[in-house]
């Protein structure tokens, strides 16, 4: 056999797991928000976290992102197991956003990203008030990477915006960019879409495909279906704390458990949440 013919033979070798979530429980006294659940996020994925209000996607969040200490369960990245703080986690090379918008109001749109930055500088408190030359040097980096993202998440002309000032969805994006200037592998995105119009939503799907494209995993809880079923490789469905359904977008959403899960809630009531089948769901 010939080397070429060796190579074109060759199994492709299957993405990295990225993370690795194996058992994760989480108790608040006696509620079970969170139930053995695993998950495994591969490089260049993008994986969804769905389910009706109150199943536990942002206690998940928590527990994978060090907000919270698993009651039990173990959470590796890149391979290595994960402290439970939020600056190791991020240290390591995860980033994230949250429900509700966390940005400093009166700040512009460059410095929020810029605060992002600095967890990868440096520069210590005594050359940050000596001002010398190395503080400077590091201050003009962070200020064009910090920049750089704001055009990459469509924001290039907004730099000198106030956050407080920005329209909703642009603030979603500059929290985006916040994220990302951790130099993350992989982001967990909680609601993004969340008070979004359909425009906007369409918008943030094209910034998330475009991350992916960048490198990054993605980690994303939404409760717009179309939305999810269209974004993701892969979803999981937790209900009650539990891992109900996981699978492709095609599997996850003609699931009868799932529907079922949502139609219990009642929660499609008035919004357009309801799991979509076929075609339908490809917008
Ligand atoms: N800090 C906490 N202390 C006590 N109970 C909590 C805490 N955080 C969440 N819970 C409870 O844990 C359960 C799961 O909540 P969680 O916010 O994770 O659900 P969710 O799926 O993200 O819901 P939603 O879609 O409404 O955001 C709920 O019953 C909630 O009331």
């Amino acid at each position: 056999m010939t080397v070429t013919e060796e190579v074109s033979n060759a199994v492709p070798a299957s993405p990295q797991v990225v993370l690795e979530a194996s058992g994760v429980t989480m108790r608040f006294g006696g509620l079970l928000a969170v139930n053995d659940v695993n998950l495994t996020v591969r490089e260049g994925e993008i994986v969804g976290l769905i389910g009706p209000n109150g199943a536990g996607k942002t206690t998940f969040f928590n527990c994978l992102t060090g907000l919270y200490k698993p009651t039990s369960g173990q959470v590796r990245f890149a391979g290595k197991p994960l402290a439970p703080k939020p600056t190791a986690v991020v240290k390591a090379g995860m980033a994230r956003t949250f429900q509700n918008i966390r940005l400093f109001a009166n700040m512009t749109a460059l410095e929020n990203v810029m605060v992002g930055r600095y967890c990868r500088t440096s520069a210590g408190a005594l050359t940050a008030v000596l001002r010398g030359p190395k503080f400077r040097r590091e201050e003009r980096a962070t200020r064009a990477r910090a920049q750089e993202l704001l055009e990459f998440v469509g924001l290039g002309k907004s730099a000198e915006h106030l956050a407080r000032n920005m329209p909703y969805g642009d603030q979603r994006r500059l929290e985006i960019a916040r994220a990302l200037a951790t130099d993350p592998k992989l982001i967990l995105l909680d609601e993004p879409t969340a008070g979004m119009n359909p425009q906007e939503t369409r918008q943030a799907s094209d910034l998330i495909f475009k991350i992916r494209d960048s490198g990054l995993s993605v980690v994303v809880i939404e409760h717009d279906m179309r939305f999810i079923f269209n974004l993701c490789d892969r979803v999981l469905c937790l209900v009650r704390g539990e891992a109900l359904v996981e699978g492709t977008p095609g599997e996850v959403q003609s699931d009868p458990r799932v529907i079922e899960a949502y139609i219990g809630t009642g929660e499609d009531d008035d919004e357009d949440d309801t799991p979509v089948t076929g075609e339908e769901g490809k917008a």
